[in-house]
């Protein structure tokens, strides 16, 4: 299969510490991958790596079929960065920015700017000094869909929208990759936004990727199984390579599966459960458990 986006033994030194480790990633054409971790796991790092921002220290980065770095130029014609921070040009308005946004791009589309303009409700006249937060976060976006990108790279794209604006951003989104072809690959801590909208994932832990691939695939691979067991948990279940968490209340018997799901359903049955249902896990249950398995633990902080 050919990836649109793909990372083999990715690895990234800043000043000697190690900031992506081996990382290795495929996203298909079309779809939208989710790229979650930890502050400082090395999210943003890996989009401005797949922009050709930042060189590689190892490893192999293609995007649409080219090694990222030799055809940089090119490749920045098709591929979009969108990040939620930093400045824009304060003298400019609206219209400016969008007109040099049109020039810098081939491709750009002026009926499709104009329709996300409207569908955005975009001041054209309005300074960007002027600009709301989540309006620049519109803008933003607008000029990179205008530019008719195969690959867009959103850095925590939904920061400062409302939930309304939000939804009708993630609406986009779908409506780019199924209706455009577009590969999307998001950089967020949203998990609830990319539980919705995410065909994949990466989960980054350390600059490592210890969890990579499509969402369908991990949900089925890691299940909840539910029991009501009035008697002991047995030695089978606790001692379940795939059981990562046993956790009971009363009589209701909670058991995280990483793997081979029906061997515990069938060793809680054989203890005498009455009642026993499989449930997938939410997004973000998901990698809670991608990070304990890590070993992922942060202290609370005690104020006098
Ligand atoms: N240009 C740089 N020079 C040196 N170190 C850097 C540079 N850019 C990022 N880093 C370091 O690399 C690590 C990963 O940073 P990165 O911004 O990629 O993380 P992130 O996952 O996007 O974090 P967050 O969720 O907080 O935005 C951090 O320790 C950061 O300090």
């Amino acid at each position: 299969m050919v990836w649109t986006v793909e990372t083999i033994d990715l690895r990234k030194v800043f000043d000697g510490r190690i900031v992506l480790d081996s990382v290795s990633l495929a996203v298909p054409a079309g779809s939208i991958h989710g790229v979650v971790g930890a502050n400082g796991a090395g999210k943003s790092t890996l989009l401005r790596i797949l922009m050709g921002l930042y060189r590689p220290t190892g490893g192999q980065v293609r995007v649409l079929g080219e090694l990222v770095g030799d055809e940089a130029a090119e490749l920045r014609q098709r591929v979009h960065l969108v990040a939620s921070e930093g400045d824009l040009p304060r003298a400019m308005r609206v219209r400016d920015y969008l007109h040099y946004h049109r020039l810098l791009y081939h491709r750009w589309d002026d009926g499709r700017c104009q329709r996300l303009l409207e569908a955005l409700e975009l001041p054209v006249r309005r300074s960007l000094r002027h600009l709301s937060q989540g309006m620049k976060t519109q803008l933003r976006l607008a000029a990179a869909l205008s530019a008719r990108p195969d690959v867009l790279l959103l850095d925590e794209p939904t920061n400062g929208l409302d939930p309304v604006v939000k939804r009708q951003f993630l609406q986009l989104l779908v409506q780019e990759a199924a209706g455009a072809g577009t590969t999307i690959v998001i950089a967020t801590h949203h998990l609830d936004d990319l539980d919705r909208i995410a065909d994949g994932i990466t989960v980054l832990y350390n600059g490592r990727a210890v969890a990579s691939g499509q969402l369908d695939a991990l949900k089925q691979r890691v299940k909840r199984v539910q029991a009501v067991l009035p008697g002991e948990i047995p030695e089978a279940v606790r001692q379940h390579p795939g059981v990562v968490d046993v956790v009971r209340s009363g009589q209701m018997v909670t058991v995280t599966v990483d793997g081979d799901v029906d061997a515990v359903m069938a060793a809680l049955r054989q203890a005498g459960a009455q009642y026993c249902e499989v449930l997938d896990l939410e997004l973000d249950e998901l990698f809670r458990h991608f990070m304990d398995k890590e070993g992922y633990r942060r202290e609370g902080i005690l104020l006098s």
